[in-house]
């Protein structure tokens, strides 16, 4: 079934700013973190307590793939990167301080963009 000309346009108009929000995450220097998934062998305690694990680079495959159907099904997976971080690790553990700092960020900037 095709959308509406108004409709298609508003969905590009969508996608583009998650594309340029992924961007600006990939880049922000305290996106180390997250750039790529856990390492699940290393992390002693991840597997268990983390029970849906995301990252910046998962995102951005499931982007690709046109697998976020509405923009809030992005943001939920962005924020539950950041949700899992608060889980894991201290406020003030650099990774925490990280996941703060990157959360911040982004609610700034998608309120910028789309709201
Ligand atoms: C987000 N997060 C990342 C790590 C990690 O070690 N990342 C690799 C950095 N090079 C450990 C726990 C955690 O919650």
């Amino acid at each position: 079934k095709h959308d509406s000309p108004v409709s298609c346009a508003k969905k590009a108009k969508t996608v583009k700013a998650q594309q340029i929000l992924l961007a600006e995450l990939e880049a922000h220097p305290a996106a180390w973190p997250f750039l790529s998934p856990v390492n699940q062998k290393s992390v002693p305690g991840y597997r268990k307590v983390i029970k849906k694990p995301m990252d910046f680079s998962t995102i951005r495959e499931k982007l690709t793939n046109n697998q976020y159907l509405s923009l809030e099904s992005f943001i939920m997976d962005v924020n539950l990167v950041f949700d899992n971080c608060e889980k894991f690790n201290e406020d003030h553990s650099e990774i925490g301080q990280a996941g703060h700092s990157m959360r911040r960020y982004f609610d700034k900037r998608w309120t910028e963009l789309l709201k």
